[in-house]
C-alpha cells in the first residue's frame, strides 16, 4: 500500500494553501497562554480519560482494549439534522447524545449479555441486530446504521482472520510504536483509511486510526503494551467539533463565503475542498498551540514533553466543546455524512 504524507505533513501542506480557512498564529498563541495552568493539572493528563468519563472502561485489560477497538470503529457521524430532535440512549438513568450515545449503547448491550465487543459476534452481526443494539430512545435513530453494519462485519472479519480476533494482538505487534500501530490499522482495516486529494496531492487525516491509538494508550494507562515512546507524534483528531472550538477560541478563521455555507447547514462531501481545508487547518492550528505551550514551559525551565501532546490537547478541547455547547451555538460545525469522523 502506497504510503501517503502523514497527517502532520498533510496539515502543513493544506494550511499553506488554504483559501477559506486560516490559522491565526496570534490566536493560537493566546489559546496556549490560556491553557498554561490547565496543562499541568492532573485532569489534563492521561488519567482524565477514565476519571472524567464514566462510560469509558475502568480496567486496563484485553476486554477493555476490545471495547476501545469496537467503539473507535464506529466513532463517526453523530450529528443530527436538528439540535432539538436527536438520537439519545438512556443508560443507568442518564440520557446520552452524540458519541456518548454510542458508548452508552455498547455498555447497555454488554449489560444485556450481548457480546458486542467480541469480533466473532460483530463479524457476522445482521443489520437487524445492529439496529437493536444501537437503538435510540427517541424517534431519531443513530445516523448511518447501514454503514455501521458494513464496517462492523468488515472489521470483525479482518480481526478474526489476521489478529486471532483480538485487537490487543495487533497492539503487541506494534512493539510500543504509535506510528507502527497507526500503520497496521490503516493497512489492515479499510474503513480507517481517512484520506483525500488536495490540489492534486494525496493527503491523510487518519482521524479514527489516530484516536484508536490514543484511546488504546489511554485505556492501558500508558503502561505495558499501551506504552508508546512516540505518542507525541500523533496529531489531534480532525472531527467536526475541534474546528468549531478553534474558531470559537479565535485560533482559526473561516472566510465569509464559508461561514455563510456553514450557517445555511450545507452538507459537504468527504474530500470537498472546504472540508479538507477545515480538517487540515485544525490539525495545523493545534500543532502550533502545542508548540507554544511547550515553549512557555521551557521558558520557565520545565520540559513538559511527557505531559503535553496533541492527544491530551485534543481530549481537552473536545471535552471543552462538549461543555460549552451554549457558548458555541453561533459557531456552526461543518456537516459531512461519512464513516471517517
Ligand atoms: N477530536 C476528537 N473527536 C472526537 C473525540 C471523541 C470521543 N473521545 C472521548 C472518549 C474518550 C476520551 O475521553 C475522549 O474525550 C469523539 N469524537 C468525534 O466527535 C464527534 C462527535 O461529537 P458529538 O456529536 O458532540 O458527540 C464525532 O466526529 C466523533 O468521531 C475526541 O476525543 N476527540
Amino acid at each position: 500500500m502506497e504510503a501517503l504524507p502523514s497527517p502532520l505533513e498533510s496539515a502543513r501542506f493544506i494550511a499553506g494553501r488554504s483559501r477559506d480557512v486560516s490559522v491565526d498564529e496570534e490566536g493560537a498563541r493566546k489559546v496556549a497562554e490560556s491553557l498554561f495552568d490547565k496543562a499541568s493539572e492532573a485532569a489534563f493528563g492521561l488519567s482524565g480519560w477514565k476519571s472524567l468519563h464514566e462510560l469509558n472502561p475502568r480496567a486496563a485489560s484485553e476486554e477493555a482494549v476490545s471495547w476501545v477497538f469496537l467503539v473507535d470503529t464506529l466513532n463517526f457521524s453523530f450529528w443530527s439534522e436538528s439540535a432539538e430532535q436527536k438520537c439519545l440512549v438512556r443508560y443507568k438513568g442518564k440520557a446520552y447524545s452524540g458519541y456518548w450515545a454510542l458508548c452508552a449503547a455498547v455498555n447497555r448491550a454488554l449489560d444485556d449479555g450481548i457480546p458486542i465487543t467480541s469480533a466473532s459476534y460483530y463479524a457476522t452481526m445482521t443489520l437487524d441486530q445492529v439496529r437493536q443494539v444501537f437503538r435510540s430512545d427517541t424517534e431519531v435513530p443513530m445516523p448511518l446504521l447501514e454503514e455501521r453494519h458494513r464496517v462492523l462485519n468488515e472489521s470483525g472479519t479482518v480481526l478474526l482472520e489476521k489478529f486471532g480476533g483480538s485487537f490487543l494482538t495487533c497492539v503487541k505487534m506494534s512493539e510500543n510504536s504509535a506510528q507502527k500501530l497507526l500503520r497496521l490499522v490503516v493497512e489492515n482495516f479499510p474503513s480507517y483509511r481517512d484520506e483525500a486529494v488536495f490540489e492534486k496531492k494525496k493527503v491523510s487525516f487518519y482521524k479514527r486510526a489516530q484516536i484508536l491509538v490514543a484511546d488504546t494508550w489511554s485505556v492501558l494507562e500508558g503502561k505495558g503494551d499501551g506504552f508508546f515512546g512516540d505518542i507525541s507524534s500523533l496529531t489531534i483528531f480532525a472531527d467536526y467539533r475541534i474546528p468549531q472550538v478553534l474558531v470559537h477560541l479565535k485560533a482559526m478563521k473561516y472566510s465569509e463565503d464559508l461561514m455563510k455555507k456553514l450557517r445555511e447547514g450545507t452538507v459537504f462531501k468527504s474530500g470537498d475542498r472546504e472540508e479538507v481545508e477545515i480538517r487540515g487547518c485544525s490539525i495545523w492550528c493545534c500543532t502550533l498551540i502545542c508548540k507554544h505551550l511547550l515553549d512557555l514551559y521551557e521558558k520557565k525551565g520545565q520540559d513538559m514533553r511527557d505531559q503535553i501532546n496533541a492527544v491530551l490537547l485534543d481530549y481537552y478541547l473536545w471535552d471543552y466543546a462538549r461543555d460549552h455547547r451554549e457558548d458555541m451555538k453561533d459557531i456552526p460545525f461543518h456537516r459531512v455524512r461519512c464513516i471517517y469522523y
